[in-house]
C-alpha cells in the first residue's frame, strides 16, 4: 500500500531541527498537548494523526507498521524534512521504529513511549479489530481508556475521562481495525539491534499494556538505548505525568 497523505499540525520554530509525534492507537495528534509549548520553544514540531485515526484518510484495512512509517516518511518528504527527531507512544513508538530501520539516516534520536518491538498478547489485537468492525469503537471506549490512566488519575476529573473516552469513540472503525491488524503483525525484536538513534524508552510504572519489561527489552536490543520508568503512570504516560516525562524528552533530544 502506498503512503497516505496524513493530517498535520505543525507549530514552534520553523528554523529548529524537526520533532515528529507520532500517536498511540485510538488517539489523535492531541494526546501531545501536554508536551506541546516545552518542545515548540526549541523545536519544529510536527504533530500528525496515524492513518485512520482523527482527521487523516481512512484506507481500507489491514495495514502494516511498513505502511505507517511510510506515511511518516512521505510526511517528512512533504515538508522537506531530510533528519528529525521521533517521539512515538505506543502504536506510534512502533511506527516509529520502524522508521528507524528503514531509514536511518531520516532519524536523528528517538524517544520511544509505552511501546514494544512485539507485543505479548499481539493475537488479542486481530479479535479486537474484527470487534470494532462489527460493532464501532464506543463500545470499548471505556476499556481502553481504563489503561491508558491509573483508577486514581480518571476518577479525580469526570471532565478528563470524557474527554479521551470521546476521543477513542471517535475513531473511524476501519482505522482502528487496520491499526489493530498492524500490531497483531507486527514483530521488530529481531531488527532493533539496527537500531542506532540515540533512543530513551519510557515506561509507565503501572501500564498493563507495555510495561517496563517490554520497554526494557528495546533498550537491550537497540545499540544506544536508556530507560525511564514513571512512576504513577499507566499506558499513556505523556499525558498523565508531563512533568516527569517533559525534561526527560528536553535532555534526550536536546543532548548533542
Ligand atoms: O489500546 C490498548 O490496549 C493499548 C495500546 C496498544 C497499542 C496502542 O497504541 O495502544
Amino acid at each position: 500500500m502506498s503512503a497516505v497523505d496524513v493530517h498535520a499540525v505543525v507549530s514552534g520554530r520553523p528554523d529548529g531541527p524537526a520533532v515528529v509525534l507520532s500517536n498511540s492507537l485510538g488517539s489523535t495528534h492531541r494526546m501531545w498537548d501536554a508536551q506541546i509549548a516545552d518542545l515548540e520553544q526549541h523545536f519544529m514540531v510536527i504533530r500528525y494523526d496515524t492513518r485512520g485515526h482523527g482527521q487523516s484518510p481512512v484506507p481500507d484495512g489491514p495495514y502494516s507498521i511498513d505502511d505507517l512509517a511510510d506515511d511518516v516518511l512521505a510526511l517528512l518528504d512533504g515538508f522537506g524534512v531530510d533528519r528529525a527527531h521521533l517521539v512515538g507512544l505506543s502504536l506510534g513508538g512502533m511506527t516509529a521504529m520502524r522508521v528507524a530501520v528503514r531509514a536511518p539516516h531520516r532519524v536523528r534520536r528517538l524517544a520511544l513511549l509505552c511501546t514494544g518491538a512485539r507485543l505479548a498478547n499481539a493475537e488479542s489485537y486481530a479479535e479486537r479489530a474484527a470487534a470494532v468492525r462489527a460493532d464501532g469503537v464506543a463500545p470499548i471506549a471505556e476499556a481502553v481508556v481504563s489503561r491508558w490512566f491509573t483508577p486514581e488519575y480518571l476518577s479525580a476529573d469526570a471532565e478528563r475521562k470524557r474527554y479521551y473516552e470521546a476521543m477513542v469513540a471517535g475513531t473511524p472503525a476501519e482505522g482502528y481495525a487496520g491499526c489493530c491488524e498492524a500490531i497483531a503483525a507486527m514483530d521488530q525484536r529481531a531488527d532493533l539491534p539496527s537500531i542506532s538513534a540515540p533512543t530513551l524508552a519510557i515506561a509507565g510504572r503501572d501500564d498493563t499494556a507495555t510495561g517496563p519489561s517490554v520497554l526494557a527489552e528495546i533498550v537491550d536490543g537497540v545499540q544506544d538505548g536508556r530507560l525511564l520508568v514513571v512512576p504513577e503512570s499507566a499506558h499513556l504516560a505523556c499525558a498523565q505525568q508531563p512533568q516527569i516525562v517533559n525534561p526527560a524528552l528536553l535532555d534526550h533530544l536536546l543532548a548533542q
